[in-house]
């Protein structure tokens, strides 16, 4: 079983897309659909993609983006600052708005009680705050939302990794999600494999990052 650890993992993605010129929003799309394709669309209807702004939102806004493009009813939520979003972040951020209106920035106790609220008229959530950029201890707005999701007893797909959870199981980072699945990107990350209750709710998915990136890395 092929792991790796957060930095290895960094470094695999940066010369995929530095060195091999690989297009990151590449990337990015095809995170997006290895989550739609284990999604099982004839029940789950309704959806609330909680994202902030680095890349495990644009893999969020991505899925939200091609779930729209299927007439999927999604509300979609930001934490952060848009103004700091990632690239990748923003072009799917910019596609998403000419698709709905339900477009949510959630920072004070008000919008707080409206996610509450609202996340009772979904099926599905989607959880695109953090993967392997997590780097400190969740406090704060992100906290909060993380023990919100938790409170919620609604089904909750991860991308990449349980936001708040170190991917290299070391660092407890405090609250993180309680996923139902997880769909970690190209290579199992070793906090996950390691952790006996995640282990068996994570998915693997190819996301195209060609094995001279890997092998450049990681001794297969
Ligand atoms: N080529 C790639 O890198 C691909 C990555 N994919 C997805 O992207 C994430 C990694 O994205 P990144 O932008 O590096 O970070 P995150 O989105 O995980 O985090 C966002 C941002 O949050 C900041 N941060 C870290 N810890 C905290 C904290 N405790 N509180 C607040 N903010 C925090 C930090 O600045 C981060 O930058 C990866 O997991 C994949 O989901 C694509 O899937 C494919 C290509
Ligand atoms: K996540």
């Amino acid at each position: 079983m092929l792991l790796v650890d957060r930095e290895t993992m960094q470094n695999i993605d940066s010369y995929a897309i530095n060195e091999i010129k690989i297009p990151s929003l590449c990337l990015v799309e095809r995170a997006a659909l290895s989550v739609m394709e284990n999604i099982n669309l004839d029940i789950r209807h309704s959806f609330a993609l909680i994202v902030s702004c680095g890349n495990n939102g644009a893999d969020g806004l991505a899925l939200a983006r091609n779930l729209l493009a299927l007439s999927k009813d999604c509300d979609i939520y930001i934490i952060g600052n848009k103004n700091k979003a990632s690239k990748d972040f923003i072009i799917n951020y910019n596609a998403c708005k000419n698709l709905t209106k339900n477009i949510y920035s959630i920072e004070t106790i008000e919008d707080m009680n409206f996610l509450r609220k609202n996340l009772d008229r979904v099926n599905t959530i989607v959880d695109g705050i953090f993967g392997t950029g997590l780097n400190r201890p969740v406090s704060g707005i992100y906290a909060n939302i993380i023990d919100l999701i938790n409170e919620k007893n609604i089904y909750t797909i991860s991308i990449d990794l349980p936001s708040g959870f170190d991917a290299n199981g070391e660092n407890n980072y405090g609250t993180y999600v309680d996923s139902d699945l997880i769909v970690c990107m190209q290579i199992l990350k070793k906090g996950l494999y390691e952790d006996n209750y995640f282990k068996d709710k994570t998915v693997v998915c190819d996301i195209g990052l060609p094995q001279i990136a890997i092998e450049k890395f990681i001794n297969i």
